[in-house]
């Protein structure tokens, strides 16, 4: 495929349609991709031993961090700090939210959250990994400290949103609510290209991705959904086919760009669900709505709708295809 098009030149040139946009969104890309490309090279040489395992901590939710979710956090952090237009910071890898007080920061208009690593099992055993990304305005007055209140700000009011995926190429995928496009990174010029413009999910798809080794902690909604993936329907392309890996902007990506559904459910496991609505399941609803797809956490639960009330809380999460997603809350609903 001819390059096109960079990332910096589409975000200047999707900058156009917004009259009174002042810079400061696109400078917060320009952070993004600086420390994307750093953790991708990091990334790359994962399997060399002082970038693998354990640094011996374990972060707010209990898990062990891993080298990488460190390396990836402060990298994130580095940039989005550096170019005074974000005032704050909240990630899966800090206890709490993190206040940017240098003097052009806090007059910054935006706070960002952040996944560092997604799919951290999967770093040492050579499997895609991705960062998820999210930007709000900052409620709290320019120039005072950020509160909470500017990080609990329910999905539908995100300016932007997206992922990085480090995978057979590395990708940064985003939507600012004028769709959602991805750039490929290409190491030998040092730049994202435009590769996916205008993604959309078919309204259709034929991929699940739900970790069936906890089938058993499942409601039965939830269940009777997989059993349904599973039979035999020629008329409606079933049984469907299983595909999950672990990291959850890969199995995102995958079924946007093929059509399919992603499953966490709630279970007795997981009793309000494994994945973080902040970092997690709001940015990823909000890519999947600008796409055509579906996001909920129940039964008539618009994950955008919901108003968080913790910074790592946890949600059901159930995003993708339309039709699919749509089928599978007629089964929680009847079965609930
Ligand atoms: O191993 P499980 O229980 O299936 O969970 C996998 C899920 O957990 C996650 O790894 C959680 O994310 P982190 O790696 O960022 O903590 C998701 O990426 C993934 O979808
Ligand atoms: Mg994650
Ligand atoms: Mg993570």
């Amino acid at each position: 495929m001819e390059i096109t098009k960079t990332l910096g030149e589409f975000i200047i040139e999707k900058q156009a349609d917004y009259p009174d946009a002042t810079g400061e969104l696109s400078s917060i890309f320009s952070s993004i991709r600086l420390a994307a490309k750093i953790v991708h090279r990091e990334i790359n040489k994962a399997g060399l031993a002082d970038i693998t395992g354990a640094v011996g901590n374990e972060n707010i939710q209990g898990e062990q961090q891993q080298k990488l979710d460190v390396i990836a956090n402060d990298k994130f952090k580095a940039a989005l700090a550096a170019r005074g237009v974000v005032c704050g910071l909240a990630s899966e890898e800090e206890d709490c939210y993190v206040h940017f007080d240098d003097d052009r920061s806090k007059f910054g208009k935006y706070v960002v959250l952040i996944d560092p690593l997604d799919g951290s099992s999967n770093i040492d055993v050579n499997v895609s990994v991705g960062t998820i990304f999210s930007v709000y305005r900052r409620l709290s007055p320019m120039g005072e400290p950020v509160t909470e209140a500017d990080f609990l700000q329910p999905g539908d009011q995100q300016v932007a949103a997206g992922y990085v995926i480090y995978g057979s190429s590395t990708m940064l995928v985003y939507s600012t609510g004028n769709g959602v496009h991805g750039f490929t990174y290409d190491p030998s010029l040092g730049i994202f290209c435009l590769s996916h413009e205008n993604m959309c999910y078919p309204e259709n798809g034929t991929i699940y991705s739900v970790n069936e080794g906890n089938y058993v902690h499942f409601h039965d909604g939830v269940k009777q959904y997989i059993k349904y993936c599973q039979m035999e329907d020629a008329k409606t392309n079933r049984p469907y086919t299983s595909r999950y890996i672990g990291s959850l902007v890969s199995d995102f990506h995958r079924n946007l760009i093929k059509g399919g559904i992603f499953l966490y459910p709630a279970s007795s496991l997981h009793p309000t669900g494994k994945l973080r609505l902040l970092y997690e399941c709001n940015p990823m609803a909000f890519l999947a709505e600008q796409a055509g797809g579906v996001a909920i956490s129940g039964v008539e639960s618009r994950t955008l709708e919901l108003e968080p009330s913790e910074l790592h809380q946890r949600v059901p999460f159930f995003v993708g295809s339309k039709n699919m997603v749509n089928k599978l809350e007629r089964f929680l609903r009847e079965f609930t």
